[in-house]
């Protein structure tokens, strides 16, 4: 008798960087995640670009309506089961053009909700971990929910040879740690959706 094995469930990533760098470091953790997640059955990882967004202002909001860009936005956004942030240290905290990403798709109804998510920073100091526990704490109000571990804390300043000259993460035990994140992801995301 045949054996029939039951198709893992695929779960739509949704990337977004904090920096708008051509060069950024975060952005090259974002393409390090999605060449990784080739190599994970059921995981597919799709780049958000921020950088078209505008500036939040609530007189752009008609009634339940947001201007095209936003609209856009804002359905990748609902789309996606969980997400990875890539986010940069600006002054201890996120940067401010991630911070309006979060802020246009949070408006009602806020499409974050009841998802998971994990950080991954490249910064200088700590690596970006005051950036994490920001987005952590912006997160309780939106109700996403948040991987613990693995952590990924990355000072690319003091150890810029773990990136090539094209901002590509070139490490490999830093490699071998964002293939954890995406898979503990993974797995909390399924188990979020009661499908694990
Ligand atoms: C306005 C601003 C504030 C910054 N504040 C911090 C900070 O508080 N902590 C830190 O580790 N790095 C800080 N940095 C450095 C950036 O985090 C660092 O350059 C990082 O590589 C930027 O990310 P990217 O390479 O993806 O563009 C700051 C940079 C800028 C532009």
């Amino acid at each position: 008798m045949e054996t029939v094995v039951a198709a893992k469930p695929i779960i739509k990533v949704a990337a977004l960087c904090g920096s708008l760098r051509k060069a950024s470091y975060n952005r090259g953790l974002v393409r390090s995640a999605i060449e990784l997640s080739k190599s994970i059955n059921g995981l597919e990882i799709e780049y958000i670009d921020i950088e078209p967004l505008p500036m939040l202002n609530t007189d752009l909001e008609g009634d339940g309506t947001f201007p095209p860009t936003v609209e856009a936005f804002r359905q990748k956004i609902k789309e996606a089961d969980s997400f990875l942030f890539a986010s940069p240290e600006y002054n201890f905290s996120v940067s401010a053009p991630l911070k309006n990403a979060i802020d246009l798709a949070s408006r009602p109804p806020n499409v974050w909700a009841d998802k998971a998510a994990a950080i991954v920073s490249a910064s200088g100091g700590s690596g970006g971990s005051r950036s994490q526990y920001h987005l952590r704490q912006i997160g309780v109000f939106l109700d996403l929910h948040f991987i613990n571990k693995p952590e990924f804390f990355l000072n690319a300043h003091e150890h810029p040879a773990k990136f090539d000259g094209n901002g590509n993460l070139v490490d490999e035990s830093f490699k071998k740690k964002l293939k954890e994140i995406l898979i503990s992801l993974q797995r909390f995301t399924l188990r979020l959706q009661g499908k694990l």
